[in-house]
C-alpha cells in the first residue's frame, strides 16, 4: 500500500499571530510525500537531505489518517522538498498535507475525503508535536486548496477563498525562523493592525493587506524592513512571510525583476515564481 502526493509552500498576507485571523496564498514551489503503509503500527519518517531534521510532523500525519480513514496502520513516509525549511515559507503545511493526502492515497480513500477536511487533518497533527502557534490553517489551507485563502484559526474556518494569478518575488535570507520560538506576546500587542489587514484582505485588497502586515510584523518581530522599502512603490504588495525571515513581493513582473536586482544584494537568494491555484494533488 503505497501513496505519493505533493503540496505547494505559501506566501503571507496576513501573519495569524496577532488577532488570530490569517491569510496565505499558495506558491509554485513544491514540498512531495511518499507513504508506505504496514500493518503493524508504528510510523517511521525520513527528510530528504535533512537527516537530524524533527520528523515528528509528518509521522503524526500518517497516524491520524490511518486511524481516522484506515486500520491505524503504521508504516514509514519520506518527504523531499524545494521549500526551505523554517523560512517563512509554510514548509511544515506543505509536508502536512503532502502526507496527509500521500496516507489517504495509500488508503486508497483520497477522492472521497473532501480537502478542507484533509487540512484540518495535518493542522491537528501541527498542534500535537507542537510547531504551530494557532495552527496555521491559513497557510494549510492556501497549500491544500490553493489561490489565496483567509482564516480564522481560533475556529478553524474558512473564511475566504479565491484563485489569484499573480508573478511573486521571494527573498530568502540564510537564516531559520522557526514558529514555535516565535515571540507571540509581541505579536499580540499589533492585533488592531491585524484586525485592519483582515479587513483588507476580505475585501480582496491583498496587495496593501500585506504591506500593511509587513511592517508591523517586521516591528513587532524585529526583522529588517529594509527589502519592503526597496520594493515600494513598484511592487502591488510586500510582506515578510510568516515569522521571517523570507519576504515576499507580488506585482508586475517586469517591476519584480528590478526589486529583484536590489534584493540580489542581500545575504541570501532571490526567486520568481507565481501563485498556484490547483493546491496540493495525489501524484
Ligand atoms: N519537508 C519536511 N518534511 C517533514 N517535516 C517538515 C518538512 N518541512 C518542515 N517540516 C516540519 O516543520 C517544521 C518547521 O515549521 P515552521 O517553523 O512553521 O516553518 P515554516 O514557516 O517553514 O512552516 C520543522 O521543524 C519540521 O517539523
Ligand atoms: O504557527 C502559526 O500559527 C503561524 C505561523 C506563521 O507562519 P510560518 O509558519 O510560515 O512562520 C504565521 O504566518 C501563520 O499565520 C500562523
Amino acid at each position: 500500500m503505497n501513496g505519493r502526493a505533493e503540496a505547494p509552500a505559501a506566501g503571507t498576507v496576513l501573519n495569524a499571530l496577532a488577532c488570530g485571523k490569517g491569510s496565505a496564498f499558495a506558491i509554485d514551489a513544491y514540498t512531495t510525500a511518499e507513504v508506505t503503509l504496514a500493518d503493524e503500527p508504528g510510523v517511521e519518517g525520513e527528510i530528504d537531505g535533512a537527516p537530524d531534521a524533527d520528523t515528528r510532523l509528518i509521522e503524526r500525519c500518517v497516524e491520524l489518517a490511518t486511524d481516522r480513514h484506515g486500520d491505524g496502520q503504521g508504516g514509514t513516509v519520506r518527504t523531499e522538498s524545494e521549500v526551505p525549511m523554517a523560512s517563512g515559507l509554510k514548509s511544515s503545511s506543505a509536508a502536512a498535507n503532502a502526507t496527509v493526502l500521500a496516507t489517504l492515497d495509500a488508503l486508497d480513500v483520497a477522492e472521497e475525503i473532501d480537502r478542507e477536511e484533509a487540512c484540518l487533518l495535518g493542522v491537528e497533527a501541527a498542534r500535537d508535536v507542537g510547531v504551530t502557534v494557532t495552527g496555521a490553517f491559513d497557510d494549510a489551507s492556501a497549500s491544500m486548496l490553493g489561490g489565496v485563502t483567509v482564516t480564522d484559526n481560533d475556529r478553524d474556518e474558512l473564511l475566504a477563498r479565491e484563485s489569484v494569478d499573480w508573478d511573486v518575488l521571494v527573498y530568502t535570507p540564510p537564516e531559520q525562523a522557526f514558529s514555535a520560538d516565535a515571540d507571540v506576546e509581541r505579536c499580540k500587542r499589533i492585533a488592531p493592525i491585524a484586525e485592519l489587514v483582515a479587513e483588507l484582505a476580505l475585501d480582496g485588497r491583498y496587495g496593501l493587506a500585506m504591506t500593511v502586515n509587513g511592517f508591523a510584523f517586521s516591528a513587532a518581530m524585529e526583522f529588517p524592513t529594509g527589502p519592503a522599502v526597496e520594493a515600494l512603490p513598484d511592487v502591488a504588495g510586500v510582506s515578510l512571510s510568516g515569522t521571517g525571515p523570507s519576504v515576499v513581493a507580488v506585482g508586475d513582473r517586469k517591476a519584480l525583476q528590478g526589486v529583484r536586482e536590489r534584493w540580489d544584494n542581500r545575504r541570501g537568494t532571490t526567486w520568481l515564481t507565481t501563485t498556484q491555484s490547483r493546491g496540493a494533488r495525489t501524484r
